[in-house]
Parts: C-alpha cells; sequence; structure tokens
C-alpha cells in the first residue's frame, strides 16, 4: 500500500507536484496517466523515496521511507531501461546474471532469488551475456528482475513496456496482473490507455503536477464510450505536442 498525502515537490522554486495525494491499494494495479511533463515521474521518484518532498507526507506500508530500513525489500523501482536515478543500474560489461547477483548480495538475498527471477522475466537464457548486447527490451526486463529480486509487497514502474515487441508485452501483462493477484500494490504510469484498459483496476491522473482523479478505472470509464475519450473529455490535451505545463 502507497499512500502520498498533500505532496508538493518543487524544483527551482516551481511546484511539480502540487499537494498531491493518492493511494494504490495492495491488489491492485493503479495506472498513472498524464500527459508528457505532468509530473508521473515525479511522483513516483516519490512515492518510493528517491525524491523527498517539500511538504506532505508518503507512506509505504504505513511507514515513512527513510525509516524502512531495507527500502528495495518494501517497494521495487523500474524507472525505465535508462532511466537516470534508477536504483543502482547495470554495469554494460556485467552479465545479466551478475548484475543481479551483485544486487542480491548486497541486499542479503539467496542466490536461488537471482534464478528465479531471471526465470520469471524470460531471462534465463540470456543471463550469461553481457548487458551492453541486450536489447532495449532485455534492459527494461532486466530493471524489472531487479525490483523483483527481494519480491516486495509493493512496486512502482514507470513505462516498463517501453521497447517490449508484442510477445513482451503479453508477456508483462500477465506479469503485472499476477503481481496484483499476488496481493501486492503495483503503480505503473504509462501513456499506453489499450494496456490500461486490459489491465488496469485504479487511475490516477496527473495534470499539471496536481491528481485531478484518482478512482477505480470502471468508474472512470462509466458514461464515456471508453478510456481515451474519458480521459480527453477530463483534461482535454493540447494538440501542440508540448509539455503541459
Ligand atoms: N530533476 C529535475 N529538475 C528540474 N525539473 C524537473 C526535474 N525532473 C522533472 N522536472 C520537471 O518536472 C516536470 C514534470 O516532469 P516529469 O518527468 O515528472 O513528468 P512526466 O509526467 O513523467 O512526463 P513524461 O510523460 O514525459 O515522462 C517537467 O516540467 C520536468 O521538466
Amino acid at each position: 500500500m502507497i499512500d502520498l498525502s498533500e505532496v508538493t515537490v518543487r524544483y527551482n522554486g516551481t511546484a511539480v507536484l502540487d499537494r498531491v495525494s493518492m493511494h494504490a491499494r495492495d491488489g491492485r494495479l493503479t495506472y498513472l496517466l498524464g500527459r508528457n511533463g505532468a509530473g508521473k515521474s515525479t511522483l513516483l521518484r516519490t512515492a518510493c523515496g528517491i525524491v523527498r518532498p517539500g511538504a506532505g507526507s508518503v507512506r509505504i506500508d504505513g511507514e515513512a521511507p527513510r525509516r524502512i530500513a531495507r527500502p528495495a525489500a518494501a517497494i521495487g523501482v523500474h524507472l525505465g531501461a535508462d532511466a537516470a536515478g534508477s536504483a543502482a543500474g547495470p554495469h554494460p560489461s556485467h552479465t545479466g546474471r551478475r548484475h543481479l547477483r551483485w544486487l542480491a548480495v548486497a541486499g542479503g538475498l539467496d542466490d536461488t532469488r537471482v534464478t528465479t527471477v531471471l526465470r520469471r522475466v524470460g531471462l534465463a537464457d540470456a543471463a550469461d551475456r553481457r548487458v551492453a548486447e541486450y536489447s532495449l527490451g532485455m534492459r527494461q526486463r532486466l530493471g524489472i528482475a531487479a525490483a523483483l529480486l527481494p519480491d516486495p509487497p509493493n512496486l512502482i514502474f514507470d513505462e516498463p513496456v517501453n521497447g517490449l515487441d508484442i510477445d513482451g508485452i503479453r508477456w508483462l501483462r500477465t506479469l503485472l496482473r499476477g503481481l496484483a493477484d499476488d496481493g501486492r500494490a503495483v503503480v505503473i504510469a504509462s501513456h499506453l490507455f489499450d494496456e490500461v484498459t486490459r489491465t488496469g483496476d485504479d487511475v490516477v491522473v496527473v495534470e499539471r503536477g496536481r491528481v485531478v482523479a484518482d478512482l477505480p478505472l470502471a468508474d472512470f470509464v462509466a458514461g464515456h464510450d471508453d478510456l481515451e475519450t474519458a480521459y480527453v473529455s477530463l483534461i482535454r490535451p493540447t494538440t501542440s505536442g508540448g509539455e503541459g505545463r
């Protein structure tokens, strides 16, 4: 369970998140929607404790992130295959297995967890290749494996579909659903409404640093033809393609 209450984050004096509250419940896939620059990634970084808010509170299963002794065991985070600020990204000259082993040792985990997560993300056959040789989709899978390594009860993914082929997208769909069905709180930032419709339980819409909707997907779509129509009627995206602030 991840709760944000009245969270404000400022960069250079500008509020990127402005009194944001949201709740990601156990056993649910919660999708974060919002145009480019709306504040989704900042919200995810704040929710897992990478960014400390200037005001408001963050709770992961009732605890403030800085009070959690082993954060990776409480919340798994994958902010994108090449994201700056990702937790301990892989060294290109290391193999996928070596990267995960290093994380396992750092986290006091058994080596069998490495084998388990490599299988779970479909990298068992590529585990002994150097990460430099991995495709974007494979790096996504490795990042997801790292997040899953300590088997955390909460998970955060920032646009995890990027770079995955159709098999990968179908695999990820099943994986995410399974992670939530096992009782975890799973939060995903996404622009892919088809994936949200197929797998989502709850949606949180971020607009210009504010949360403008936080409710079950079915309630959000009710009275509209589909998710896209419901979304457009709420935030009316610009046609310029520019950032949302
Ligand atoms: N470290 C930073 N320093 C200064 N400004 C930042 C920083 N990180 C993000 N921002 C700004 O905060 C705003 C929100 O960015 P954020 O990456 O959270 O948006 P987003 O909704 O995830 O966008 P996208 O869909 O493009 O990934 C943007 O205006 C961005 O330029």
